[in-house]
């Protein structure tokens, strides 16, 4: 085979709309929330002794005590403090917790809606049934809401005035964007009010010089793209949803991309934003320094806190240059061992034009290819274990070209690469991301699936997608792929539909491992409901309530976005 052709020189290039909700059938099966009964303490195996309804109870939480902990040795005693339960949180971490609606919470009435409209006028106060089913039902079709009532505002001042009200009412809402999330977070569990920032779209500035754009919460990230490319630069992030999901969104959930190995994250590339709070104060952070040392930098708080703080309605980004000379290639390994030396020497051979390095495993690309209509493998058909698609980005089209080939070449004949291609053109390059930004789009086609988005060590991180396999045997399909050039790997478990005793075999398994390897069980996707009761696996107890009082300040009434990212019973 011709393994490396001249390249032609990338411009840029941006793949399909993957996450448009039009093309996805809903699945019915969505029995998310059950657990597996067994009591962990920090991803530690501590031994049952009794379930006990929660002591505060608006939610039926049950509380498996610890007694005879193998590794934490607290006494049982320490369970309840007068009518305050001290260490409860410690010991739920994946047993069977479901969530039921805070009593606390009003519903709305007629009087409510009628005050919306006059704040937002008529056609933004939705109630159409099916507008509001697609925002109730998150893109995979696992978690559905009921809300009755979805708003749009257009300005801040609007977002304010909805927020002011519901406070004073105690309605609970769900800011809303793009809805592309994975985990639950952006629809509402029961019938919050979908407060959805799709109308706030407008570009406010943009500063050559800096770089710096302005824009309000409600822009599509692909529209950013186009705006910034007109304008030759680049945004700092890059994800297969960039046609759906919004900016606003992408700060909340902290997203992560393809991009996160040369750009770094939203922490950094956030320079500012802008928030409402649940009383409906603006908060005024939309700064566009890139030094502020002036007290606390509280915009960190808004970014990855997925709207449980408050809601995000400006930010203000910094962004790249658009580098003339982009460069992709589409590699074979034999072994994971081999992808991660690989990687290694991208990051001292090719140094600063590395743009992107991520990886599919072979299970990943017989998904593509058996799902997606279209999808060709690059390479001749042959098994190959894993795959891996470097990027770069450079501003020197034949240094950049050689550099790439002549490292694609040495890492040939060291035998970390056993085949690939360089693309050719724009066409190739999106057919090659193609793969690799479909695998989420081919497992929510293949029926039922299991996700986990975990940070891990990058020696340690495929052990897992091999002890699942193993622990799962031929019920199940495991795929493994992520950002291996970050540390992030996405494991996938696909199975025909939705099966409890399957999940019991996944959970807590995944994030004790996680746990056990010091990793963080949410890289890239955030907590949202699937995981606010796992957060214990990646943080301390102490942590966890520093959170927990920093929402009770922040937002008193619970109003924003409950049941999500913090424990529901340690903050009702
Ligand atoms: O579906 C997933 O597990 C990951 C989705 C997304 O973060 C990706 O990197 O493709
Ligand atoms: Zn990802």
């Amino acid at each position: 085979m011709e393994k490396w052709r001249t390249s032609r020189r990338l411009l840029s290039y941006s793949s399909k709309n993957l996450f448009d909700r039009q093309a996805y059938p809903n699945f019915e099966n969505s029995n998310y929330l059950s657990g597996s009964g067994f009591t962990y303490h920090f991803g530690r195996i501590c031994k049952p002794f009794k379930p006990v309804l929660h002591h505060k109870q608006n939610l039926p939480t049950y509380v498996y005590t610890l007694r005879d902990c193998i590794n934490c040795l607290r006494s049982p005693l320490e369970r309840f403090n007068g009518n305050t339960c001290r260490v409860q949180h410690r010991y739920f971490g994946s047993m069977a917790t479901k969530t039921q609606r805070n009593p606390m919470f009003a519903t709305i009435n007629s009087d409510d809606i009628s005050h919306f409209k006059e704040i937002l006028g008529e056609k933004n106060v939705i109630q159409d049934e099916e507008r509001l089913l697609t925002a109730n039902t998150d893109w995979m079709g696992k978690y559905k809401g009921s809300s009755k009532l979805l708003l749009q505002p257009r300005s801040t001042e609007e977002v304010s005035q909805i927020l002011k009200y519901c406070n004073s009412r105690c309605l609970a809402v769900v800011p809303q964007g793009g809805n592309t999330g994975l985990v639950g977070g952006s629809v509402p569990v029961f019938d919050e009010v979908i407060i959805n920032l799709g109308s706030m779209n407008n570009i406010i500035s943009f500063d050559k010089v800096s770089g710096i754009l302005v824009c309000e919460a409600g822009c599509i990230l692909e529209n950013l793209v186009s705006f910034l490319d007109n304008e030759g630069f680049i945004m700092p992030l890059d994800l297969g949803a960039k046609g759906s999901c919004q900016i606003g969104g992408n700060v909340s959930t902290n997203a992560g991309g393809l991009r996160l190995v040369r750009y770094g994250s939203l922490h950094g590339n956030v320079l500012g934003l802008e928030a409402v709070l649940a009383n409906g104060t603006m908060l005024d952070i939309l700064g566009t320094l890139r030094k502020d040392n002036t007290g606390y930098d509280l915009k960190h708080l808004f970014i990855g806190s997925e709207g449980s703080l408050g809601i995000v309605t400006k930010v203000s980004i910094l962004t790249p240059p658009k580098l003339s000379s982009v460069n992709l290639a589409f590699l074979a390994c034999k072994d994971y061992f081999s992808c991660q030396n690989l990687l290694l020497e991208a990051k001292r051979k090719l140094g600063e034009i590395l743009s992107a390095f991520e990886f599919l495993d072979g299970h990943s690309m017989d998904l593509v290819l058996n799902h997606l209509e279209g999808a060709r493998n690059p390479l001749p058909p042959s098994m190959h274990k894993f795959y891996v698609l470097i990027e770069t980005t450079g501003s020197d089209e034949s240094y950049d070209k050689e550099k790439l080939e002549a490292f694609l070449l040495r890492s040939m004949e060291g035998g970390l690469i056993s085949d690939g291609v360089l693309a050719q053109d724009i066409n190739q390059a999106s057919s090659f991301w193609r793969i690799r930004e479909g695998i989420a789009e081919a497992l929510t086609k293949a029926g039922a699936v299991y996700k986990y988005d975990l940070s891990l060590p990058v020696d340690k991180m495929y052990d897992l997608v091999e002890e699942m396999r193993i622990r799962l045997g031929p019920a199940a399909k495991v795929v493994g792929f992520g950002h291996i050039g970050d540390g992030n790997l996405h494991l996938n478990i696909s199975i025909p539909q939705y099966d409890d005793a399957i999940l019991a075999q996944i959970e807590p398994f995944v994030y004790e491992w996680t746990s056990k390897h010091r990793g963080s069980i949410s890289a890239e996707h955030g907590l949202g409901l699937m995981k606010a009761n796992k957060i214990y696996y990646s943080k301390s107890p102490e942590t966890v309530q520093v959170m927990a009082s920093i929402k009770k300040m922040l937002d008193p009434n619970r109003i924003l976005n409950p049941y999500k990212v913090i424990p529901p019973s340690l903050i009702f």
